[in-house]
Formats: C-alpha cells, sequence, structure tokens
C-alpha cells in the first residue's frame, strides 16, 4: 500500500474538494465514524474498565474528526468527555459542538493532568493535529501533549500521531506513542514509524479514479465495514 507524503495527502483532499465536490461535513462525518468504529473493534466496551474516553480536539478537521467520532462514541454506549482548548466561530465547528453539547457531551475547559486521565479514563483519542501539522507545538497544547507523553492509558490517535511529523515520524524520545493509530484515506509516511498494537484504515470515501490517480493500492474493505485492519 502507498504511503502518503505531506503533500500528496493535502492534493487529495483539494482534490475532495475542489474536483469532486465532497463537503467538508460530509467527509468529516465518514471519517470520523470510521474511527469510533475501530475503537470500537479495539476495545470493546465491555472489557474496558470503565467507559470513559478522553477526546482531545485540536484547531482543524483533525479536531472534527474527534468531534464527529465523540457523537458516534456516545450512542455506542461509551462516555466521551471532550477536552477543546481552541474553539473558534467557525460554523462547522459550532454545530460539530452544539449536536455534541445536546447529547449531554462533557466539555472539559483545562487540559487533564497525567493523574487524571489514568485514573478516571480507559482510552484518550488524539484528534489534535492531522496532516496539516507542523511542528513544533504551539505553547497553548503543551499541557495536554505532556499527559499524553506520559500517560499509562491507551491513546488512539486519528490519522497522524499528533505531534509527530507528517512523513519523519516521532521528532524525538518526547513524543506520543498511540496503541492504535486510525489512517484516514491511506496511511501517511509517519506510520511506518508506528509500534502500536493496532493499526486500521479509514475513511471509505475515495473514489475509485483518485485511488488510481494516485497509486494507493488500498486494501480490500470487507462487505459494509469502514474501516479495515492493517
Ligand atoms: N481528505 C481527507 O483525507 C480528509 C481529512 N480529514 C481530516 O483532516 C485532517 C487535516 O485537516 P487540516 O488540514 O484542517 O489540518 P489539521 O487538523 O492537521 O491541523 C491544522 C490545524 O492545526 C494548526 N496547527 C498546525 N501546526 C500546528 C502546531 N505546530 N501547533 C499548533 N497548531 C498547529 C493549524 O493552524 C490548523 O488550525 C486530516 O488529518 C484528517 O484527520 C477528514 O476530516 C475528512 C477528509
Ligand atoms: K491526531
Amino acid at each position: 500500500m502507498k504511503l502518503l507524503s505531506q503533500n500528496e495527502a493535502t492534493e487529495i483532499d483539494l482534490k475532495l474538494f475542489n474536483d469532486y465536490k465532497f463537503s467538508v461535513d460530509q467527509l468529516m462525518e465518514l471519517a470520523g465514524l470510521s474511527c469510533a468504529h475501530s475503537i470500537a473493534k479495539c476495545y470493546s466496551i465491555d472489557k474496558l474498565k470503565n467507559p470513559n474516553v478522553l477526546i482531545c480536539v485540536g484547531p482543524g478537521n483533525n479536531g472534527g474528526d474527534g468531534l464527529v467520532c465523540a457523537r458516534h462514541l456516545a450512542l455506542m454506549g461509551y462516555n466521551p468527555v471532550i477536552y477543546h482548548p481552541k474553539q473558534t466561530d467557525n460554523m462547522l465547528y459550532k454545530n460539530l459542538t452544539h449536536q455534541c453539547l445536546k447529547m449531554d457531551i462533557e466539555f472539559v475547559e483545562n487540559a487533564p493532568s497525567i493523574a487524571e486521565i489514568d485514573n478516571t479514563f480507559s482510552l484518550v483519542v488524539d484528534a489534535l493535529f492531522g496532516f496539516s501539522f507542523k511542528p513544533p507545538v504551539r505553547p497553548l497544547f503543551d499541557d495536554i501533549m505532556k499527559s499524553l507523553i506520559e500517560t499509562n492509558t491507551p491513546i488512539a490517535s486519528i490519522d497522524i500521531p499528533s505531534g509527530w511529523h507528517v512523513e519523519n515520524g516521532p521528532l524525538d524520545e518526547m513524543a506520543i506513542n498511540p496503541d492504535l493509530l486510525i489512517s484516514l484515506t491511506a496511511p501517511k509516511l509517519c506510520s511506518k514509524y508506528f509500534k502500536g498494537q493496532f493499526h486500521y484504515l479509514g475513511g471509505r470515501f475515495i473514489p475509485l479514479s483518485l485511488q488510481k490517480e494516485y497509486n494507493l493500492n488500498l486494501p480490500d474493505y470487507l462487505g459494509t465495514e469502514c474501516c479495515v485492519k492493517l
């Protein structure tokens, strides 16, 4: 399977929107849904110590995937709690946030400490940064990044382990080490450094012509599944 560079990921993204005329919220819904399904397959709710899942939401579309994922996890019986430090006036994010609030999903204001994460949550969803991330991490995210680096709670990263270089992977030993990576569309180059237990592919929305144009060579999704184990 092809591993995408940062430029290729951006190009495919732009083609989906400009040439194929998909809207952001259409693809985000499918991306976030496939993340929730991947999580449910790896961390079945009856095997967790509790259903509490911390969702760390960043300022871009990776964060949007996290908000959608939270909503679907709630529908599956998990108890998502959202930390979203940089909220904007963008209508898409306002609506995604509103949907979560109307579903009684809790938002926390401060970055949970390592102890808070380990005592309260069974899983952390890392939806901070995706394929547009350019290091180094800005100060607003220092506290949560530090907690994610040091926590013992398993982390499920959406698309890119946050803080990793999209192509070169973890930048030093102070990098997060997710247990599950859900690559969206196609895995990025950094996924070859992933050492966790589970690697899934989600975002089953790439038209065949675009798959061929970029030689994506994607694995077969089984039947109606929206994610596939790699
Ligand atoms: N075409 C696709 O493949 C799709 C991609 N989606 C998601 O969209 C993501 C890409 O979204 P975006 O391009 O909006 O970007 P990201 O979500 O990767 O991040 C960009 C945001 O992070 C900020 N940022 C960048 N570097 C930073 C740093 N060092 N410190 C702090 N903040 C930083 C930027 O200012 C921007 O607000 C993908 O990884 C994936 O999760 C899905 O929503 C739907 C479809
Ligand atoms: K991420």
